[in-house]
């Protein structure tokens, strides 16, 4: 008798639980706005969820039926949980600028016992506002022509291992540009000569490895369990890197001070304001009374941190997808590498932060590269206080959930005609002018546009720059014709190596 009861009850909970889901899933229908069809648990991620699809083909998905009704948004369920999907550029263009008031945090976790969770990506609100303006001015045209040096130092270090590659007639360009933008962040970031290039399992690579890997349930963990809560269960973001880059920043913080060593870094600068709590550009970065220091060590810690995570991955893979690209259109490859000779020989034969400039054709393929392969193809929004939506009645209520579908703009053939074409000519002024605004933005756009796009387009230019000048690239025979994505990722990551046949130019 006891033993039915029980079973009553659990069929009854089981049932409420079922009735409540399926309550969960009309929520968008409930407020107005169009959605699709979900299914229990998965919502409309199923394919995405199970690891069949990445996040980024799945949203190119939504973006194009809501497109296809006519739609101005829509809504979808991320499992159980509201997603909102904006359509229309001027809409994206509110949520990222005109009213970036309502939606100025991303929604990611992070939390106050999770050192490398506090990072400018992930945190939100005003201790986001204040570390932006923090850090910002480390990332002007002036200091980045002051890092300038240091990057193409660690450039220059390609030339042995092209060599080779031309030697043996073939390169893995994946993995030659993570080597090399780990080795370009390693110094930029922490000051560590780590030669990836010569040593690709050296700690930092390895470390970067282990970041890469896909992490599906976790996601799923961050995104629907409250942020509070998980903090309080000791659950980390990034679950066994905090020793390591504890030790390696504090280590050459302390370094630097014992030796006053001084490198043209972000290093150098965050010990500046570390220390002194003002940039000034000389080698000074000793503690100063006069000075309040407006940086804590730990903040050090998990912005390096962010630098390095958000800073290797995402310029190798468009390195790795623009040489791919250049090596399907021999004709384009020998106008760009034309472009990048008579650059090297107008420099006396080392290209010049001001020679970078004068790279257009390359800063168009890289634009282009970063429109059809944009690496980030979904950036998240929260709605952090309720927002009407200019010109309906749907209210968006505060805590919704947004994914501003990046990748799905940059493939809409009402912007890009024959979008899987690679056409840098798409970035030239003229063409720039017949697009409206919010059409294309890899780098996100607004008060929390990516920090590090400069560094990021000027890494790219000398990496294609130092590869072309040496290198002819063509695909190898049986070559995959197109490229597939890893499932599961956030960023955009190619499933196979690129591998190219490389002889000398
Ligand atoms: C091709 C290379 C890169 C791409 C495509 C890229 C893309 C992006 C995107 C789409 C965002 C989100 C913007 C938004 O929400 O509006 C972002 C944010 C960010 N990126 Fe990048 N990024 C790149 C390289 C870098 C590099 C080299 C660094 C650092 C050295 C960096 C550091 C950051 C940081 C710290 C943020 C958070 C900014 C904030 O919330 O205030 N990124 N990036």
């Amino acid at each position: 008798m006891e033993f039915l009861l029980l079973l009553v009850l659990v069929g009854v909970v089981f049932l409420l639980l079922l009735l409540l889901a399926k309550r969960q899933h009309t929520y968008w229908a409930r407020n107005g706005v169009t959605q699709l069809n979900p299914e229990l648990f998965y919502g409309d991620l199923r394919d995405m969820l199970s690891g069949q699809v990445p996040i980024g083909s799945a949203f190119v998905n939504f973006y194009n039926t809501f497109k296809q009704k006519n739609l101005r948004f829509g809504g979808i369920y991320w499992a159980f949980t509201p997603m909102f999907v904006p359509v229309d550029v001027q809409l994206i263009k509110a949520i990222l600028v005109k009213d970036f008031a309502y939606f100025q945090d991303r929604g990611t976790y992070h939390h106050e016992n999770d050192v490398l969770s506090q990072n400018l990506f992930r945190i939100g609100g005003e201790p986001w506002r204040t570390l932006r303006q923090k850090l910002s001015p480390t990332f002007t045209s002036s200091r980045m022509r002051m890092m300038f040096e240091t990057m193409q130092q660690k450039i220059q270090q390609l030339e042995p291992i092209l060599d080779r590659c031309i030697q043996e007639g073939r390169i893995n360009v994946t993995d030659v540009s993570a080597c090399l933008t780990t080795d370009v962040i390693g110094s930029c970031a922490f000051g560590i000569e780590c030669n990836a290039l010569q040593d690709p399992d050296c700690q930092l690579r390895q470390q970067g490895r282990r970041i890469s890997i896909p992490m599906p349930l976790k996601q799923w963990v961050e995104n629907t369990i409250p942020r509070k809560l998980l903090g309080y269960t000791g659950f980390k973001a990034f679950p066994g890197q905090e020793g390591f880059f504890r030790k390696l920043v504090l280590d050459t913080m302390a370094y630097r001070e014992k030796n006053s060593v001084y490198r043209k870094d972000f290093m150098h600068l965050l010990l500046q304001l570390r220390n002194k709590g003002v940039l000034t550009d000389d080698g000074n970065f000793s503690r100063e009374q006069s000075h309040k220091g407006i940086l804590t060590d730990d903040e050090i810690i998990a912005q390096c941190f962010i630098f390095f995570t958000a800073g290797f991955d995402t310029s190798s893979s468009t390195m790795a997808f623009a040489m791919r690209e250049l090596a399907l259109q021999p004709d384009l490859q020998a106008r760009v590498r034309e472009e990048v000779l008579q650059v090297f020989s107008k420099y006396g034969g080392n290209i010049t932060y001001e020679g970078t400039k004068e790279l257009l054709l390359t800063g168009r393929v890289i634009a282009e590269t970063l429109r059809k392969y944009p690496v980030l193809p979904n950036i998240p929004r929260i709605c952090t206080k309720d927002y009407k939506i200019p010109d309906s009645n749907v209210v968006l209520r505060k805590g919704t959930q947004i994914q501003l579908p990046v990748w799905g703009l940059h493939m809409d053939p009402d912007y890009y005609p024959d979008p899987h074409k690679f056409d840098p000519e798409r970035f030239s002024e003229a063409a720039k002018a017949t697009r409206p605004e919010f059409a294309y933005f890899p780098f996100g756009e607004g008060p929390r546009i990516c920090i590090g796009a400069r560094f990021a387009q000027l890494e790219a230019k000398l990496g294609l720059a130092a590869l072309l000048r040496r290198g002819k690239f063509s695909v190898l025979p049986h070559a995959p014709t197109t490229l597939t994505f890893k499932p599961s990722m956030v960023l955009l990551h190619a499933t196979e190596d690129i591998q190219l046949k490389v002889e000398q130019a």
